[in-house]
C-alpha cells in the first residue's frame, strides 16, 4: 500500500477539477418549454404579482364574517365570483357571493363559507359553520419585479412551474457543454454485435452518456477506438473537431503496456494536472487539459467509470454551466446493516442496499460483492456506503455515511 499513501484525495481531486472552470459556458434563449435540466444565465423576474388579486382557496360563498356570527343570520346571495371571471361589484351590507377556488374575492368580503358548511333557500345563505379566512392575499406568492429563480437555477420540474407562472416564456440558459466521449479497448463492440469469446459489450459509453444528458450537457460519442496510439490519436482529432468542451476518455487508463490512453494524450499535448487518485473503485483517474477542452480519463471497469462519472464529471458540467452548488456535499448519514472492515488506504465507495428498520430508520448493508465490474449488483443497490482512509473496522448499527445513486 505503501504508493497510495502519496495518491490525491478525492477531495483534492474534486476541488482541482472544479478549478480548472475559469467562466461558465456562454448562453442561449430557450423556449420554457426546452430548458429542463439547463441552468439559468440570468434571473427570472417577476412580470406579475401572483396571485394578482387576493382569490378564494375554496369553492363555497364570499362573506363578511362578523354578519355570519350572530345566530340565525341571513345574507342575500347577489351574484357569483369564478375564476377568470369574478364579481364587479362590491358587497353591500349583509350580502354575499358565491365564489369558486381561484376566483378573486369581492371588495368587501372577508372571510370564505365552505360550501359544505353553507344552507342556500331562496337566494339567502346561512351557515352550518363559521367561515374561514381560506383567502390567498394578492402576492402571497410573488410580487411582480421581484427575482424568482436566480442565475446558476437548474431547471426541474418546479422551476419550470414557477418560471411560467411569472409569465416568463423563454429563458436565458447555459448552453449544453459538449463532451466527447471515446472509449478504449479492442475487446469492446458495441450491443447487438457478433460476439468473439473475448469480447465484451462496452457499456461505459451509455452509462457517462446518460450522466452527461443528466448534468445538462451535450454527449457526442465518438465510438470504440483499438488499444494503438494512432487509433486513440485519431479519436482525439476526432473530440477536437467537434470542439468538445470536455473530452471523457473511457479505459486505458491504469498501468498496463495496452493502457495507451495517457500516453496519446501526452503525445497530443495534453497538460496532465494529475493522474491516479485514492479511491476504490476509480483509481485510475486522469485529469487535465488538451487545447480548450478540459480531459477527463475514466477507469475501464464499469462500476468505476460510473462512480467517477458521479462525483467528477456530473460537478464539472455543473460548475461550467454556473450551478454554484456544483461541490455541494451530498452524503448522509444512514445506519449500516453488516459489519465492515477497517478500510485501507483508499476511500471506498461499496454498493449498498437501502431498507427502512422496524423504527423508521433507513439502514445502508453493502452487497456481498464489490468488484468493479459487476453491473447488476449496481442495478440493485440504491447507494454508496462511503469509506474514509483508515476508518476503523464497524459493526451493523453503527452510523455510517452514504450517498445516494436514486432520487427518492
Ligand atoms: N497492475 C495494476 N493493474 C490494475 C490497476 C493497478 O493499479 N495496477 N488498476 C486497476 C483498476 S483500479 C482499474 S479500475 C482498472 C482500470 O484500468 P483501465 O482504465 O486501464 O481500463 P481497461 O484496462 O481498459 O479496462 C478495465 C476493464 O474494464 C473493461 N472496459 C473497458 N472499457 C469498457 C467499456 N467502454 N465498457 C465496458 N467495459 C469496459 C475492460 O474490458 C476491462 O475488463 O485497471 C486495474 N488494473
Ligand atoms: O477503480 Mo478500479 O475499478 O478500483 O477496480
Amino acid at each position: 500500500m505503501a504508493g497510495e499513501k502519496a495518491l490525491l484525495s478525492v477531495d483534492a481531486a474534486l476541488v482541482k477539477i472544479l478549478a480548472s472552470v475559469s467562466a461558465p459556458v456562454g448562453s442561449e434563449d430557450l423556449p420554457l418549454a426546452d430548458a429542463l435540466g439547463r441552468t439559468l444565465a440570468a434571473d427570472v423576474v417577476a412580470r406579475r404579482t401572483q396571485p394578482p388579486v387576493d382569490v378564494s382557496a375554496m369553492d363555497g360563498y364570499a362573506v363578511r364574517a362578523a354578519e355570519l356570527a350572530a345566530p340565525g343570520a341571513r345574507l342575500k346571495l347577489v351574484g357569483e365570483s369564478a375564476a377568470g371571471k369574478g364579481f364587479d361589484a362590491a358587497l353591500h351590507a349583509n350580502e354575499c357571493v358565491r365564489i369558486f377556488t381561484g376566483a378573486p374575492v369581492p371588495t368587501g368580503a372577508d372571510a370564505i363559507l365552505l360550501q359544505e358548511d353553507a344552507v342556500v333557500e331562496d337566494g339567502w345563505l346561512a351557515a352550518k359553520a363559521p367561515p374561514g379566512p381560506h383567502i390567498r392575499t394578492k402576492g402571497l406568492d410573488f410580487i411582480e419585479g421581484e427575482t424568482a429563480l436566480s442565475a446558476g437555477t437548474r431547471f426541474g420540474p418546479v422551476e419550470l412551474a414557477l418560471a411560467a407562472s411569472t409569465n416568463t416564456a423563454t429563458v436565458r440558459v447555459r448552453r449544453r457543454p459538449r463532451v466527447a466521449i471515446i472509449a478504449s479497448g479492442d475487446e469492446l463492440a458495441p450491443p447487438g454485435s457478433e460476439l468473439g469469446p473475448a469480447q465484451i459489450v462496452s457499456t461505459n459509453n451509455f452509462t457517462t452518456a446518460a450522466l452527461v444528458t443528466e448534468a445538462g450537457g451535450a454527449p457526442i460519442d465518438l465510438g470504440i477506438f483499438r488499444d494503438d496510439l494512432a487509433d486513440l490519436q485519431r479519436a482525439l482529432g476526432l473530440a477536437r473537431q467537434a470542439k468538445a468542451d470536455v473530452i471523457l476518455t473511457l479505459g486505458g487508463a491504469s498501468v498496463g503496456e495496452r493502457d495507451l490512453l495517457r500516453p496519446a494524450l501526452e503525445k497530443e499535448g495534453m497538460t496532465l494536472d494529475f493522474w491516479r487518485i485514492a479511491m476504490r473503485p476509480g483509481k485510475p483517474l486522469i485529469f487535465g487539459s488538451l487545447g480548450d477542452a478540459l480531459v477527463l480519463g475514466l477507469p475501464g471497469n464499469p462500476v468505476a467509470a460510473f462512480v467517477c462519472g458521479l462525483l467528477f464529471l456530473k460537478p464539472l458540467l455543473r460548475a461550467m454551466q454556473g450551478d454554484p452548488d456544483a461541490d455541494a456535499d451530498r452524503t448522509e448519514i444512514v445506519l449500516l446493516g453488516s459489519k465492515l472492515p477497517a478500510n485501507k488506504a483508499r476511500r471506498d465507495y461499496l454498493r449498498a442496499r437501502l431498507n427502512w428498520n422496524a423504527e423508521g430508520q433507513i439502514v445502508a448493508t453493502p452487497q456481498p460483492l464489490q468488484d468493479s465490474s459487476l453491473l447488476t449488483e449496481l442495478v440493485r443497490s440504491q447507494a454508496l456506503i462511503v469509506r474514509e482512509i483508515g476508518e476503523a473496522a464497524a459493526e451493523a448499527g453503527e452510523p455510517c455515511r452514504i450517498l445516494r445513486l436514486r432520487e427518492l
